[in-house]
């Protein structure tokens, strides 16, 4: 089977930095792969690199990102927004901000349904509405109608979650889509993310620096430091039997789900002056 995404060798750096390293990682259909990291491990810049809105200050120097075979970083900027939202979509970390304060929900959830899809005004706000119930949201008529401003975070990003897999994307990227929403929150709003990708078999890149997060919806992983993959393959096996002595560290140093009142130990600091050393940073 030949993956969805696979990204080869990929580099980016701004004008002072490397960003990226020699990036190469692989995802198959269907499948939940997560990154994984500490702040400023890179996660998020692979994740806009794929989606070609890497900000202006950091550029690719080399390396590939193939989708469905075709690489994106040579397609033409008009043929990749063909792609983005209908066939690649975004779960963004911060539901208040990807979305108009100006416009109604359904407005907003229809667009993508009538510019994209071609359906009309009424297909495109019953599909809307199948939509809101697909992502468990109540009363959804109501919810057409309102501002994102008066809707809470988790209802927000439902609703972020339901444009996402408006489309049918093939692939799906999820970038930390729970870390703006409280822990209960969170549960829900992950365990749905979870479901709607089992039953859309959507491929899924996930970005988070929660290894909770990663053990309940992940099935492989990679993690990063400072822009380097140190350590991938399948999540239960990484998590039982970490190669790396940062996966070990970063371990350590993550509250376990099954286990919060166990004390934490940081990663140690002299572990991170050697792997520094040896990435060159
Ligand atoms: N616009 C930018 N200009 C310059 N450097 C940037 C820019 N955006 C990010 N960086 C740098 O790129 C590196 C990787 O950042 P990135 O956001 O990809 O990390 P991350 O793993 O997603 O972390 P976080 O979880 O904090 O978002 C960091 O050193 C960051 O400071």
């Amino acid at each position: 089977m030949s993956p969805v995404i696979d990204i080869k060798n990929l580099s980016a750096r701004t004008a002072v930095s490397p960003i990226l390293r020699d990036v190469s990682l692989s995802v198959n259909a269907g499948e939940v792969m997560a990154l994984v990291g500490e702040s400023g491990a890179g996660k998020s810049t692979i994740a806009k690199a794929v989606l070609g809105i890497l900000p202006a200050g950091i550029k690719v120097t080399g390396g590939n990102i193939f989708f469905e075979g075709t690489d994106l970083l040579a397609l033409a900027p008009a043929k990749l927004r063909e792609l983005l939202g209908v066939r690649i979509a975004l779960i963004p970390q911060d539901p208040l901000t990807s979305l108009n304060p100006a416009r109604r929900i359904g407005d907003q959830l229809t667009d993508g349904l009538r510019l994209r899809a071609g359906l009309s005004r009424k297909a495109a706000f019953d599909r809307a509405l199948s939509l809101l119930n697909d992502v468990h949201i109540r009363e959804p008529e109501r919810v057409l109608q309102r501002y994102p401003h008066e809707l809470s975070g988790g209802m927000r990003q439902r609703v972020l979650i339901a444009q996402a897999f408006s489309l049918n994307p093939h692939v799906i990227i999820a970038d930390e889509p729970t870390t703006a929403l409280d822990v209960t929150v969170q549960k829900q709003v992950l365990r749905l993310i979870r479901d709607m990708q089992r039953e859309h078999r959507t491929t899924l890149l996930f970005v988070t620096h929660d290894l909770g997060v990663v053990a309940q919806i992940c099935d492989r992983m990679t993690v990063l430091y400072g822009g380097k993959v140190l350590e991938q393959g399948a999540t239960a096996e990484i998590l039982q039997n970490p190669q790396s002595p940062y996966t070990r560290a970063l371990l350590a140093a993550s509250p376990r789900y099954d286990q919060p009142e166990q004390s934490l130990k940081p990663v140690p600091e002299a572990l991170i002056a050697e792997l520094r050393r040896e990435i060159g940073m």
